[in-house]
């Protein structure tokens, strides 16, 4: 596999080997061994999530704050997505800055998110199933987030905010300047 940095330091995008014949393809999705020498620490995923959503569909800022917040490696298994992690550690570099993926079936392309972010994507085709391990447990007390159309973080979703289907949950979310502290 092939990792590409980015400008976030912990995040990175993981390229499989994939290996082609004339039944198909063949890739190992997850190797716990070459995944940690990767990232250079053990990353213990302890929940796979699967969602499924149509062209428009915006799923996110989302994050657990404190001590729940979760690392996640997310893929696209069917369509493509455009990902989009948001650095809220405190101390980085690049606090408030963003990087965008764009995740498919295509190209299988995984996207490692440390712990201190948050995440979201949009559906960029007619549908898309978007599969992620987290090294922590769902805590519904301990959800939070950031609106996707946050004038600070200006992420270009390729898309008008008027296009975007949105859950009522998600058009609450907080501007990053009124979220206060997130515990990272
Ligand atoms: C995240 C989660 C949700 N749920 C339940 C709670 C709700 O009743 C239902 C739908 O949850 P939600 O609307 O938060 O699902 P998404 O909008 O896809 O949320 C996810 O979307 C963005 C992209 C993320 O990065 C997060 O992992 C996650 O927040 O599933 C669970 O039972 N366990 C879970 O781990």
């Amino acid at each position: 596999m092939t990792i590409t940095p980015t400008p976030l330091e912990g995040c990175i995008v993981i390229t499989p080997r994939i290996f082609n014949d004339d039944r198909g393809y063949f890739f190992e999705s997850y190797n716990t061994q070459s995944f940690n020498n990767a990232v250079g620490y053990e990353v213990n995923f302890v929940q796979d999530n699967q969602s499924f959503s149509t062209r428009g569909v915006f799923r996110g800022l989302h994050l657990q704050k404190g001590e729940h917040s979760q690392a996640k490696l997310v893929r696209v298994t069917k369509g493509e997505v455009l990902d989009v992690a948001v650095d809220l550690r405190q101390k980085s570099a690049t606090y408030g800055q963003y990087h965008a993926v764009l995740l498919s079936e295509e190209n299988q392309q995984q996207f490692f998110i440390p712990r201190g972010f948050a995440h979201g994507f949009i559906v960029l085709s007619d549908v898309a199933i978007f599969q992620y391990k987290c090294d922590n447990y769902y805590n519904k007390a301990a959800e939070g987030g950031l609106h996707f159309a946050d004038p600070e973080l200006n992420i270009d979703w390729g898309m008008p905010a008027a296009e975007l289907l949105v859950s009522e949950k998600d058009l609450q979310l907080p501007f990053l300047k009124d979220a206060g502290d997130l515990g990272f």
